[in-house]
């Protein structure tokens, strides 16, 4: 069977282990830790410690629990080479640091938990401006359509920025003529106040629209990105079975993270986008009113304010990191509930569930929690920054006047003059205090720009990684001219380092059915997963059939079903197929795996069909679903892992006899002796790194006919499936049972 994500479900199970005191052994119900809300916040203090301040304290003790080396180097080879030793290492002292870092991390909590992390700090630095110029460079590409909404909204905001000039100055107009009781023009300047109003508005709209376009697009753009260089044959399924103490839910960094970090690009644009020439315009304006004593008083409580905010924001990008993981595993928690609602149901674990649940939702809010408070002290700086400006621009307009600058001046004049300054100099500070403000946005978007580089990074790290493989251990550039399957020598290790099976020597034949047996954890699946590439070579060469992708078809124990139509999930992978595929195809591959009843079912082969698969179909028939699309491709090699584990018997007789029949060979992983029969060689591990290959007797003997390869032997299948090879199974069938 495919054994995916080592850590989470070790995790769960560790942490289960590590905090077994909290059962109450009299009760099913596991003791909850923490009680209450007050309790919790009593705990905070030492969470706060490890979350909040990047792990400056608590993280340092906490030792990694990174396993991850470069798989292309060996060195699990040349530390393990026997598998019982490498056996005992890992149940003794790898077990034992994992479950204490889990305990350290977990205060003895009941409950899935995020893994512990090495301590990392987030901050503003130079790793940061590299990590964002990077998100920049995609942004910015020429692909994209960011460059252009952002020019369209600078000339929109240029725009509104001269109107709400107007606008800021209508009072002192009014002052004016109110002050000379000149009514007409009052009227004349109250039609024009109105229409410069509505203008001012419908510009904020456009505004709005433009930078909401823009955050959409900047998602769009770096969702594509990402799903490039994630979503690629093997790397795929590395960085998620590899990476996942590392890089925790790459899922959540592509699907949320990217939202939130364009919707803080956003705010901060349409706050930021003409700034600079705001501030020189309004500057210049304020100098004119209050000499050079304006600006100044303003630029240096600025450059107060901006320092101050500067050394806010450091702790808050690491809390905001925390957060987001918090979030992640929050999130990944429930996922997984819905996917394994049953199994839960079935085991009676909805209150284990519920505990997990509760707990992670603990751990979410405690993050949260401390991003409050360090935001608390930013927060009271960008509101005294906003209010004491209103005060800083009486004080500007004050200091002219006690001078006898206006003297002489009427008093309309005079009052004119106050509310423009006023508001010069308060429009002056508020673009200020905006920058200020956007510090939160900023410690935001550092967070989301941590995290989404960091990922971007693994995955750097693992393109040059598998490059590396490919270069070193040739996989699918050894493709052999003939229909057969070889490992030469081949020795590969578990992504953790630790040898499997080393020196593996065989040729998988095209029309021999080839059955590997052995105990659990032997490494079955994994010759299967070196078959595949998804696992490297450390030693020797697999050699695989020229069309190897075409040829060779891997079944596993739970088949992916795709969502969509039948006919998409028939043609699964190969999307592009689905037109092709008459509906006569559908039909006759459906009979050989008798599901014909789907027809009924979906009424359409074009309809989309809303329900999950998943919940319409069985194990059973879902399996019989992936043999279907089998029986569509027709490949030289099935490679099935436990593929007919969840069939009735006559089904499964039946999937090997179609097999046979459409000139199939199957490499099978199984583990009933029963199914040995539809094949004549057998492969057998021993769970020590050893292995075995001979003949399976067969009621007939029939070997010679699969002996060969290609044409020749596959005509031998034919002919013997077409008369009395049929016979002959179904007779080996009804024999051994
Ligand atoms: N992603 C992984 N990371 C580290 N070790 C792994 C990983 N996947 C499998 N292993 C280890 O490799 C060994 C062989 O696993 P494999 O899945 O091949 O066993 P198997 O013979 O197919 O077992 P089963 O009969 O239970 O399906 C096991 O000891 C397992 O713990």
């Amino acid at each position: 069977m495919y054994r995916l994500l080592p850590t989470e479900e070790d995790a769960r199970e560790e942490d289960r282990t590590a905090s077994g005191s909290n059962f109450d052994p009299e009760s099913s119900t596991p003791r909850r830790p923490l009680q209450s809300m007050a309790q919790k916040f009593k705990s905070i203090a030492p969470s706060f410690l490890y979350l909040g301040g990047g792990g400056s304290n608590s993280s340092s003790s906490a030792p990694s629990t990174s396993s991850w080396r470069p798989w292309s180097t060996p060195s699990g080879a040349k530390n393990n080479s026997s598998r019982s030793r490498r056996r005992t290492n890992s149940n003794t002292s790898g077990r034992t640091n994992r479950t204490q870092q889990q305990q350290h991390h977990n205060h003895g909590r009941f409950g899935y938990q995020p893994p512990v992390k090495k301590k990392v700090e987030y901050k503003l630095d130079r790793l940061f401006l590299k990590r964002i110029s990077r998100l920049f460079e995609i942004l910015f590409s020429k692909q994209s359509k960011v460059p252009w909404l952002y020019i369209g909204m600078t000339l929109f905001c240029c725009l509104n920025e001269g109107i709400f000039y107007f606008v800021g100055t209508i009072p002192s107009r009014y002052y004016k003529v109110l002050g000379d009781k000149d009514s007409a023009a009052f009227f004349r300047l109250l039609v024009v106040s109105l229409l410069t109003v509505f203008l001012a508005g419908f510009g904020k709209s456009v505004i709005f629209l433009m930078g909401s376009l823009l955050s959409l697009e900047a998602r769009r753009s770096l969702t594509l990105y990402f799903h490039r260089i994630y979503i690629q044959p093997k790397l795929f399924y590395r960085i998620l079975t590899m990476h996942d103490e590392e890089i925790d839910n790459p899922d959540q960094r592509i699907t949320q993270d990217i939202d939130k970090l364009a919707e803080a690009m956003r705010k901060m644009v349409e706050d930021l986008i003409i700034s600079p020439l705001s501030i020189a315009f309004y500057t210049w304006q304020c100098w004119q009113m209050a000499g050079y004593i304006g600006p100044l008083c303003i630029y240096g409580y600025f450059i107060f304010s901006a320092v101050t905010s500067r050394l806010l924001i450091n702790p808050i990008v690491d809390a905001i990191f925390f957060k987001e993981s918090a979030e992640g595993y929050f999130r990944f928690l429930h996922v997984r509930f819905r996917q394994f609602t049953e199994s839960i149901t079935f085991s009676r674990g909805e209150s284990e569930a519920k505990t997990a649940a509760d707990d992670s939702l603990e751990n979410l809010l405690c993050s949260q929690l401390i991003v409050i408070y360090k935001e608390l002290p930013l927060k009271f700086l960008q509101q005294s920054v906003s209010y004491f400006g209103s005060i800083l621009s009486y004080v500007i307009i004050a200091i002219p006047i006690f001078l006898g600058h206006y003297d002489g001046l009427p008093a309309s004049d005079l009052s004119a003059i106050i509310s423009k300054t006023s508001f010069v100099s308060m429009y002056l500070t508020y673009q200020f205090s905006q920058i200020i403000k956007c510090g939160t946005e900023f410690s935001d978007l550092a967070g989301y720009t941590s995290r989404l580089g960091q990922l971007m990074e693994a995955l750097d790290m693992l393109n040059t990684e598998m490059e590396n493989i490919a270069i070193d251990y040739p996989h699918e550039e050894s493709l052999s001219m003939d229909s057969s399957i070889r490992f030469e020598n081949v020795t590969f290790s578990t992504p953790a380092g630790e040898v499997i099976i080393s020196g593996f020597t065989h040729r998988f034949e095209a029309g021999v059915n080839t059955v590997i047996v052995g105990p659990n954890g032997s490494g079955k699946t994994s010759i299967l997963r070196v078959m595949g590439g998804l696992w490297p070579v450390s030693k020797g060469q697999v050699i695989l059939p020229h069309q190897y992708r075409k040829d060779v078809i891997f079944l596993p124990q739970t088949p992916y079903m795709t969502y969509g139509t039948l006919r998409e999930q028939l043609v699964y992978p190969h999307r592009e197929l689905a037109s092709s595929i008459t509906d006569a195809d559908i039909l006759r591959v459906l009979k050989l795996v008798r599901l014909e009843h789907l027809v009924e079912t979906v009424e359409d082969f074009d309809q989309v069909y809303t329900l999950d698969w998943n919940k319409m179909l069985s194990p059973g028939e879902q399996q019989k679903l992936a043999f279907a699309r089998l029986f569509y491709v027709k490949p030289i090699f099935a490679v099935l892992d436990e593929s007919t584990c969840s069939m009735d018997i006559t089904s499964e007789k039946e999937m090997f006899r179609q097999c046979r029949l459409l000139n199939i060979t199957c490499i099978t992983v199984c583990h009933q002796a029963s199914l040995e029969k539809y094949h004549q060689q057998r492969i057998a591990l021993d769970g020590h790194g050893g292995w075995s290959c001979s003949e399976i007797a067969s009621p007939r003997p029939r070997s010679q006919s699969f002996g060969g390869s290609g044409s020749g032997a596959a005509s031998a299948l034919t002919m013997m499936a077409d008369d009395v090879e049929i016979d002959t199974l179904g007779g080996a069938v009804d024999d051994s049972e």
